[in-house]
């Protein structure tokens, strides 16, 4: 067992925010917790992480309650980077973790190459930018190798490289065994991520599994991308070009091969093609979004 949480209930003075939260992971997996501002998801992880007294319920980690001393190797929560030091280097806050936790100085070159932060490893916080923290934020919470990864808003502030390289360490570090519960509103990156989606709405957790209810979106890599979008523009095929040059569209609104006919008529070579399931955004809008009057 990895998580077990059990009518978990929490209220700030007279408001209930969380009013029942059950959640089983008994294998590694990758989780999201989706929700609008404000909906619980931040207090629901601080009880689960004990940082924060709840009303009624329970919260076991990897069999043990959630207070239980010896999780602190085991697990991580990566949060907001108030957290951070601005007096204090990259290098200072990754060596206080690992003197804490007991692990070899050797492993903070090994995470920082991981993340790609080694540039500025010896920098001070108060320099960093947004993307720069959450970089240092994730390298601090993948130090200790946890089996349980729990992440507030990881993907803030990451420009598309970044959030790229981030999506990759989080399935790299999923593929190890590690089981990771994130909460964020980039809702194309978690459809990247996984299909599991617990939606926190009215202070429950609804928990679905999107596979069923999801639209393919592409994104082709191509050697010439402003010609490929010109040449498609004026074929009638709409497609979007995001800020690194790829070319996306939905299957619902472009056949793919007739994509690939038209740009190797055009000699236009198409170095990659990736593929993900747009199926957090949809379910997110019909959740929340308040329906426009028949
Ligand atoms: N310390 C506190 N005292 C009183 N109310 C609080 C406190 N912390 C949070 N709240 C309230 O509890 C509710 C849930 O807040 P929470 O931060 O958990 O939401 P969230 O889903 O994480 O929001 P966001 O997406 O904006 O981060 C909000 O109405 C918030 O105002």
């Amino acid at each position: 067992m990895i998580v077990q949480v059990k009518g978990l209930k929490k209220k700030y003075k007279k408001d209930w925010v969380l009013k029942g939260i059950d959640i089983t992971i008994d294998e590694p997996q990758i989780i999201a917790l989706v929700g609008p501002n404000g909906s619980g998801k931040t207090t629901l992880l601080n009880c689960m992480m004990n940082l924060l007294t709840f009303n009624e319920g329970s919260v076991e980690i990897l069999g043990k309650p959630n207070g239980d001393p010896s999780l602190f190797n085991e697990i991580s929560y990566l949060q907001d980077n108030r957290i951070l030091y601005g007096n204090l280097t990259a290098y200072d806050h990754l060596k206080f973790i690992c003197r804490v936790q007991k692990i070899s100085f050797d492993r903070i070159q090994e995470v920082a190459e991981r993340v790609g932060m080694t540039g500025y490893l010896k920098r001070r916080v108060r320099s960093f930018s947004l993307g720069m923290k959450q970089h240092l934020l994730l390298a601090m919470a993948i130090l200790n190798k946890p089996k349980l990864l729990i992440m507030d808003e990881p993907l803030n502030g990451l420009d598309p490289t970044s959030a790229i390289n981030v999506r990759t360490i989080l399935l790299e570090l999923y593929k190890e065994g590690t089981t990771i519960i994130i909460s964020s509103h980039v809702l194309d990156e978690i459809d990247r991520l996984t299909n599991t989606i617990y939606f926190m709405k009215d202070g429950a957790l609804l928990k679905e599994s999107l596979e069923k209810l999801t639209v393919t979106n592409y994104e082709l890599t191509v050697s010439e991308p402003e010609k490929a979008k010109r040449i498609l523009d004026e074929s009638g095929l709409p497609v979007t070009m995001n800020e690194l040059g790829h070319l996306n569209f939905k299957e619902t609104d472009v056949p793919l091969q007739t994509i690939i006919d038209v740009l190797y008529r055009h000699d236009v070579v198409i170095a990659y093609i990736d593929n993900h399931k747009a199926g957090a955004e949809k379910r997110y809008r019909e959740l929340f979004e308040e329906r426009s009057p028949v």
